[in-house]
């Protein structure tokens, strides 16, 4: 569904993404994990087009990033942190981006309603709590029903409750066939969604496997304690051959 090859990224002479190539499939929850600036923003921003690689391709399907921005309109995108017009209120919000959107119908409000943003609509952006805003991010992501979900940190300040409900919804979705790219350094959250794990280091690809596959080759059932395990030196090395 999104291929991604030999992709290279620099800032200056700094590599973000270095040579990565990966294949995400539809009907999958992959999880991106790595250290604090191992390179995971930079490549989803390069898969929404907003960080333009100095070599190598990503194609969602047959087109090419680059040069097709229709493929945009297929992605729902929850960013680290929402920005939004601050006197506008949450139904304002909400409105202008079905009006700049009016080609498409069929709104999925089922998020919104399971965190009872209706009854708080009236409220001005400027006035919400973090979490409230990162709710009304995560309601805009599914809004258009689309078919590639990009989350970038989606439960950070949410609530316990606010962090199932969209857990729930993410694992609903994945069940219709779409596919999930999730980031989160609380890999607690990620343990009941995950599908595969991509580990990122200076820019590079250091493994992307079937979660099961991982279990098994540690011997551990907590996606905390698998990573854990896979860091330690040489086992990598060992068990993949990578
Ligand atoms: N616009 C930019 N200009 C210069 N350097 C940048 C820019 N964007 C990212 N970088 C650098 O690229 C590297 C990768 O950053 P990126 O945000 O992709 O990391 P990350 O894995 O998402 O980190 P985190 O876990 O902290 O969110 C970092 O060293 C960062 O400083």
């Amino acid at each position: 569904m999104i291929t991604i090859t030999n992709l290279s990224k620099s800032f200056g002479r700094f590599k973000a993404l270095d040579n990565l190539s990966l294949q995400l499939e539809r009907g999958n929850t992959v999880s991106l994990l790595g250290p604090n600036g191992s390179g995971k923003t930079t490549l989803i921003k390069s898969i929404l087009g907003l960080v333009i690689p100095e070599s190598g391709s990503i194609a969602i399907n047959d087109a090419q990033v680059k040069t097709d921005f229709a493929y945009r309109s297929r992605i729902g995108y929850m960013p680290q942190i929402g920005r939004y017009p601050e006197n506008m209120t949450i139904k304002q919000v909400i409105n202008m981006l079905k009006e700049i959107r009016s080609d498409h119908r069929d709104h999925d409000e089922e998020l919104m309603e399971s965190f009872g943003l209706p009854a708080i609509q009236h409220k001005t952006m400027r006035s919400l709590s973090g979490g409230t805003r990162q709710k009304v991010s995560a309601c805009l992501a599914f809004l258009f029903r689309p078919d590639i979900l990009i989350l970038d940190e989606p439960t950070a300040g949410l609530d316990p409750l606010a962090s199932e409900l969209l857990k729930d919804k993410i694992v609903k979705e994945r069940n219709k066939g779409k596919l999930i790219l999730i980031t989160s350094h609380v890999l607690s959250d990620l343990d009941e969604i995950t599908s595969h794990v991509v580990y990122l280091q200076d820019g590079k690809l250091v493994f992307y496997k079937d979660v099961e596959e991982l279990k098994v080759a540690t011997g551990e059932q907590k996606l905390n304690k698998v990573i854990a395990t896979l860091m330690q030196k040489d086992f990598i090395n060992q068990h993949f051959g990578v």
